[in-house]
């Protein structure tokens, strides 16, 4: 893929998003910030570049954005190596996050799960724990959306087939739910 192609296929995705995905971004955004209001916790969870996206997430809502407020609370469930490795090794790779859901999470919580097929059975199965527990689930998918799509509250499906140029998207449709958050604090 030449540069012309990769920066004019990002700029078709985002300009999809604009179109197309305004309305469900903002009730998220709102969504997140009425549970930070209540003293609830945000969580983020995704495998490779979306774990990275999760820790980023995280690091936005605990430290600062752009706006000088609170640290507010978040957590991305990717970074504790000795979980992750013994919950791994006892229970399976498919339970790394689920296991930290049910230790974690509260009734009224937000949980995001972020996977560009939407299948990855890690997250399936930790958002099924998070609805068990009382969270608010939220997908962030591409592909047609996968399973998740089926079982997240809301999911946000970017149109595009392209593992890159979903990722893109989702970062920055995290960065504005941040700027929602941001707004109202
Ligand atoms: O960042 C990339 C590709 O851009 C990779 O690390 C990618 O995140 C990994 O292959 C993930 O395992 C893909 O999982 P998912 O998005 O389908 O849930
Ligand atoms: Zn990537």
């Amino acid at each position: 893929m030449s540069v012309h192609s990769a920066l004019t296929e990002h700029i078709e995705v985002v300009g999809l998003v604009k179109s197309d995905l305004m309305g469900e971004i903002e009730m998220i955004g709102s969504k997140c910030k009425n549970a930070l209001d209540d003293d609830h916790t945000i969580f983020f969870m995704g495998n490779g570049g979306s774990a990275a996206d999760s820790q980023h997430l995280a690091a936005e809502l605990v430290g600062r954005f752009v706006k000088e407020r609170k640290g507010l609370p978040s957590i991305a469930l990717t970074t504790d190596t000795s979980i992750l490795t013994a919950v791994g090794n006892d229970y399976g790779f498919e339970k790394i996050f689920s296991r930290q859901i049910e230790a974690l999470v509260k009734p009224g919580d937000v949980v995001f799960g972020i996977s560009t097929s939407g299948n990855s059975p890690n997250i399936i199965n930790a958002i099924y724990s998070a609805k068990e527990a009382g969270a608010l689930t939220i997908g962030l998918t591409g592909r047609g959306g996968g399973i998740l799509k089926e079982i997240c509250d809301h999911c946000i499906v970017i149109p595009s087939d392209s593992t890159a140029r979903i990722q893109e998207a989702h970062i920055l449709i995290g960065h504005i739910i941040c700027e929602i958050i941001d707004e109202g604090i």
